[in-house]
């Protein structure tokens, strides 16, 4: 039934359609003619003010609804050949009918209205003209009434006066290149090579005769490059005292990018040491800050046994001790005065906030250095928000009103001439790292003053810094170490490590697990199969017992360290001969970190990455992207492990029975 109807309907609408486009046709004729001769009449000029006026009206209309009738009256003039369209313009009907009924308009505005147009589309195509003038009627009413236009906008042909906009077509997008600003991509150049480029201590100018001693004392008769770089320039600041710089200038703050073990910690702890032991009343102007707590106790150690012997005081802030216990150390009340006790504090982020926030005596008020030790890792955890807090802390005199003492300190915010006049000590910053970020946003974060790099990837950064391919940071990897790696399965990992100890004899091995449970099932494994010194390293000891088992490590009473990434970052033991990445890191400054615990102080080691088949790939890709110099492949013959397997079978039993029991404790 529904097919006839529409064959039916169809055949009735071709008949329907021939006569009307007939007399459509004869329509369009005529009305061509006449919009010639309409056009002849009308000047050109006269159209223009026609048509601004129409412009004009149109924005009035929207603000006073009685000026509607004039608009359409002016407009009439303009567009007086649509009258001939007025019984085929149906939309305009339509139109006209809402309209009567929102605005219950008058008979004579309906006939204005109906013969609304433009001349200039008629003169193109009538068709066109009749759509234009559809199109303006439907922007007036949208105006008028604040709706949308019940038509969408159709293209028109341009109207005399206008430029026709365009060129929104898809062009090329250039390819943004990374450009590092200056300072990163030019830094002072620090030689690679450690054992060539060494410096007798006593050739560095401006450290006091103790000092060199000391040094001598300790066995360092030579400064490694990085602490021939800094420590002079760290020095070089401070010529005028604690004050100001040399100029009048605030000093530069200082970022140091150097390999694990070449001796960064010395190139900070020297300079401070040498600039404190000028001062007259101890106050805290040296701050440490480290990722880990171990960490804070190393850097310490160094500080107080180059303090030994001045009258320098050393205070370690990392939650080692009770905080009642380090508060005390801080400071002391002596006849209603505060008294510091403390010239270089040493601190984790977490414990320095706490001691900020609960007021525990902790001054900054005249603290002259920042050191930011492992700067990347401390930089990512500046959610903590430890650095604004520092910073706050560093200015508070300034923001007081009785601080009326020409040392009076300020956050600097623009540096001026009369900013810089009044003399006040200033903040430095020193960065240190093995995996310095070169992500300028990066660095942003940490507020640097004029910063003035220190690095030994000169070549890469300054000739790299556009190269489009590069898509990581590159990084310098120690001289003395050698990379392998070494495909595996998942099952002959545990093997792989004992026969690494019993029978090529690489221990003191420092073997990194992704995680404190690898650790400790690894840990359990290798004491059940015997005849290996194990011991776990992870967040299941506590700091305690940690810090005895790095003593014993670095005794030789350890074998075989297993650990988690806690001991990845700057710990360093003493004759670390292996590093085995048991599980591949995920990122390359993790990987730096970790074989970066062998290799120091420009002596020989070796690192093994044990690698899945699947990870091969990818891994190799990321290592060779940060710049190693090569990593090899070393294959453990299937056969050299054969004579362990039976009792490798039988320990892997006794491992889930004593793993059953752990867990029903
Ligand atoms: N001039 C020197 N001569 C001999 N040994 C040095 C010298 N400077 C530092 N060392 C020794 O080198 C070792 C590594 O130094 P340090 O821990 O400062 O390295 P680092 O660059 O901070 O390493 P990481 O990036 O891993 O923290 C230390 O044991 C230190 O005592």
């Amino acid at each position: 039934m529904s097919l006839f109807l529409v064959n039916r309907y169809l055949g009735e609408e071709d008949d329907g359609s021939i006569s009307m486009e007939s007399r459509s046709q004869a329509l369009l004729a005529k009305l061509q003619q006449k919009a010639k001769e309409k056009q002849k009449q009308s000047l050109t000029e006269q159209r223009q003010q026609t048509v601004q006026q129409g412009v004009k009206k149109k924005r009035k209309a929207g603000q006073d609804s009685t000026l509607e009738p004039q608009h359409h009256k002016k407009r009439k003039s303009s567009v007086e050949p649509l009258d001939v369209l007025d019984s085929e313009n149906n939309i305009e009907t339509v139109k006209d009918k809402k309209k009567k009924k929102k605005k219950g308009a008058n008979e004579r505005l309906k006939q204005k209205n109906q013969s609304g147009g433009s001349v200039e589309g008629l003169s193109d195509s009538p068709v066109t003209g009749s759509d234009g003038s559809e199109d303006t009627g439907g922007e007036e009413e949208a105006e008028a009434d604040n709706d949308p236009p019940k038509q969408p906008p159709e293209k028109t042909s341009a109207p005399t006066g206008f430029t026709v906009m365009g060129g929104f077509e898809n062009k090329p997008v250039q390819k943004v290149h990374r450009v590092l600003p200056q300072w990163l991509a030019q830094p002072d150049v620090i030689h690679r090579d450690i054992k060539s480029n060494l410096v007798p201590v006593s050739d560095i100018s401006g450290l006091c005769a103790g000092l060199v001693k000391k040094l001598q004392n300790n066995g360092i008769q030579h400064f490694f490059p990085v602490q021939a770089e800094v420590i002079p320039a760290i020095l070089e600041s401070t010529q005028q005292g604690l004050l100001i710089g040399r100029g009048g200038y605030k000093p530069r703050d200082i970022c140091v990018s150097a390999p694990t073990g070449s001796g960064k910690t010395l190139a900070f702890v020297i300079p401070v040491i040498q600039v404190l032991t000028e001062r007259v009343v101890c106050e805290v102007r040296a701050l440490a800050v480290l990722p880990t707590k171990e960490l804070a106790q190393q850097v310490c150690k160094v500080f107080t046994s180059y303090a030994e012997g001045t009258t320098l005081r050393v205070v370690m802030l990392a939650g080692q001790r009770s905080f009642a216990a380090e508060q005390a150390s801080l400071s002391e009340h002596r006849a209603g005065m505060r008294r510091s006790l403390a010239d270089i504090v040493v601190a984790t982020p977490g414990r320095l906030v706490d001691h900020i926030n609960k007021n525990s005596g902790l001054c900054l008020e005249h603290l002259r250095f920042l050191i930011i030790d492992e700067a990347d890792r401390m930089i990512d955890s500046m959610h903590q928000s430890w650095l604004s807090q520092v910073v706050k802390a560093v200015y508070r005199s300034g923001s007081e009103p009785e601080a009326m003492s020409i040392f009076r300190r300020t956050e600097p915010a623009y540096v001026t001439a009369a900013s810089l006049s009044p003399p006040q000590v200033p903040l430095q910053k020193l960065l240190f790292s093995a995996t310095l970020t070169q992500n300028p946003e990066k660095l942003q974060q940490l507020g640097l003053h004029q910063p003035r790099l220190f690095s030994s990837i000169h070549s890469h950064t300054s000739t790299t810094p556009a190269a489009p391919t590069q898509k990581q940071d590159r990084f310098d990897f120690p001289q003395g170490l050698t990379e392998y790696y070494v495909p595996c399965t998942l099952s002959k990992k545990p093997l792989l490590i004992i026969h690494c100890i019993l029978r090529m004899k690489l221990s003191p091995i420092l073997c990194f697990t992704n995680s404190r449970e690898t650790a400790h099932r690894l840990f359990l494994l290798v004491q059940l199969f015997g005849g290996v010194h194990a011991a776990e390293f992870s967040s299941r000891l506590s700091p305690g017992e940690r810090k005895k088992t790095l003593k014993k490590f670095e005794q030789g009473k350890i074998q075989l360290l297993i650990s988690t990434d806690a001991a990845a970052r700057g710990i360093d033991i003493n004759g670390v001969k292996c590093v085995v990445n048991y599980d591949a890191p995920q990122y390359i400054r993790t990987y730096i970190h970790r074989i970066g615990r062998t290799a120091r102080a420009g002596k020989a080691g070796l690192a093994f990455t044990f690698l899945l088949g699947v990870q091969e790939k990818n891994f190799l890709q990321m290592v060779q992207e940060a710049g190693s110099p090569g990593i090899q492949k070393q294959i453990f013959k299937p056969e050299n492990l054969k004579c362990m397997e039976a009792r490798y079978e039988t320990t892997l039993q006794e491992l889930a029975n004593v793993i059953k029991d752990e867990k029903a404790k």
